[in-house]
């Protein structure tokens, strides 16, 4: 049941606790979005080591989101976490989490790949795929799981500490956090491998650190707990929304505020996330870095967001303009994604297209979070984040697999040793970027008819 907070003062009004329970759900999201990426900048070693394909690739990269999709794993993690509440959901899907995490990990080792628990099961079927790809791709959609569901509870953590607060500053340096985790696997992973090139490695220092996330995920429950508390105990506090039903669901698709950002989710994210995933080869193959620096250029990415998403955030706590910023960091995607597809391979056109996929990287989602509850009533936001997850990984499914397959086919004949072209599989990225345009501007228009208040401040004097 939601409540609304009338006179008296609790825990989440003193600034340091709800500062420390942000720095608790950040480092979280920091070790989930490392594992995320930790094998983006290997896909070299995959190809030479695992024999993955492009294709293979990409359908390991998508299989993150195949569970999410296909069984409806958000919306019942978004369920869950209405009905059993932070504390059971978060713990309970960043064990999944973590789970995945080993399989993936285990997928990558002698061990397995000499015939270990599971190989000649995998190995029996759909033998075009490597058993190292299917214990990857089990491993990595239940990570999804786990991470994505993580993830939805961290907004909801987020939203009931600092609504009418910091929310888009304090959201904005959660995605810094997470973006943190990024940095560290594009730049670290490729060396973490060691001269022997070993790609289990940085995955098992992943498995670790997820499990130190856990253990802060720990400490903000107890956190979490004494402002339940103390909520119980208040008799000023009133609930005041009603209580959630599987069914409303269905009623977040009358809001055409809804849809349209979710929308723009999917579009604008599926032109970043799994463009990161070939970014690195991206870079070695147009650009002609080395595999070991490949990581630190598309580093660049996370490192720029984590600067601006915060600011970005705290302005637009101050002053507002998300609809009108949306649209901004909707129109710097194409533009960056256009230098890399159709300019030539010159590594100051990767610099600078890197720079601009960083503000537009830093725009959208610091206007974009922080805009869902203005648009959906707080007893339905765990559902609507979900729900908004769950379109959006439909992209993250997707999109990986074809820019993989795209990838191979523009390929096919190459010669043994030339480099990929990268050409086609950007100008997906490209309409992407233009689609999440127009969809940035309709948001903008229904704005102003419903009055949503995307372009208002977040804090409330
Ligand atoms: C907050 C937002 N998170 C997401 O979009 C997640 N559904 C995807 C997480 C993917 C992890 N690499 C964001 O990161 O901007």
């Amino acid at each position: 049941m939601a409540i609304t907070k009338a006179a008296s003062l609790s825990i989440r009004d003193s600034k340091s606790a709800r500062w420390f329970v942000l720095l608790t759900v950040s480092f979280l999201m920091l070790t989930g979005y490392f594992f995320t990426d930790i094998m983006s900048p290997l896909q070299g070693m995959l190809r030479d080591q695992m024999g993955w394909s492009n294709s293979s690739y990409g359908t390991f990269a998508g299989s993150y989101s195949v569970l999410n999709v296909f069984c409806l794993m958000l919306i019942f993690g978004g369920i869950i976490l209405d009905k059993a509440g932070i504390r059971f959901t978060g713990t309970f899907f960043v064990g999944i989490m973590i789970v995945g995490a080993f399989f993936n990990y285990y997928a990558m080792t002698d061990t397995f790949n000499n015939g270990g628990l599971g190989y000649d099961f995998l190995n029996s079927f759909l033998t075009d795929y490597k058993p190292s790809l299917k214990m990857a791709m089990i491993g990595y959609a239940l990570f999804g799981v786990g991470v994505e569901i993580a993830g939805i509870t961290v907004s909801r953590i987020i939203v009931k500490w600092f609504k009418g607060k910091e929310m888009a500053l304090a959201m904005g340096l959660e995605m810094a956090c997470a973006r943190g985790g990024m940095l560290i696997a594009f730049s670290a992973s490729p060396w973490m491998t060691g001269a022997d090139k070993i790609i289990s490695r940085p995955l098992a220092f992943g498995v670790i650190l997820l499990v130190i996330g856990l253990l802060a995920f720990f400490v903000h429950n107890m956190m979490d707990k004494r402002l339940d508390a103390e909520v119980a105990a208040d008799t000023s506090v009133v609930a005041s929304e009603e209580e959630f039903k599987a069914s409303d669901v269905f009623l977040l698709f009358k809001n055409p505020g809804f849809i349209l950002i979710s929308l723009l989710c999917v579009l604008f994210y599926s032109a970043v996330f799994p463009f990161t995933k070939f970014a690195p080869d991206l870079m070695v193959q147009k650009y002609g870095f080395a595999e070991e620096f490949s990581g630190m250029i598309v580093g660049l990415l996370p490192i720029g967001t984590m600067i601006l998403t915060p600011i970005f955030g705290a302005f637009m706590d101050k002053k507002g303009k998300s609809a009108s910023i949306m649209m901004l960091g909707s129109l710097l995607l194409i533009f960056s994604h256009t230098i890399f597809a159709f300019l030539p391979g010159n590594t100051g056109f990767a610099f600078a297209a890197m720079i601009v996929l960083g503000f537009a990287f830093s725009f959208v989602p610091a206007a974009m979070w922080p805009s869902v509850p203005k648009i959906i009533p707080e007893s339905r936001l765990g559902s609507a984040y979900a729900m908004i997850f769950m379109i959006q990984n439909v992209g993250l499914m997707l999109f990986p697999m074809l820019l993989g397959a795209v990838l191979d086919s523009a390929n096919e004949g190459l010669a043994e040793g030339a480099a990929l072209n990268y050409t086609e599989p950007m100008m997906l990225m490209v309409g992407c970027g233009i689609a999440a345009l127009v969809v940035a501007f309709f948001l903008r228009v229904v704005d102003k008819k419903r009055g949503y208040g995307l372009d208002l401040p977040n804090i409330q004097e």
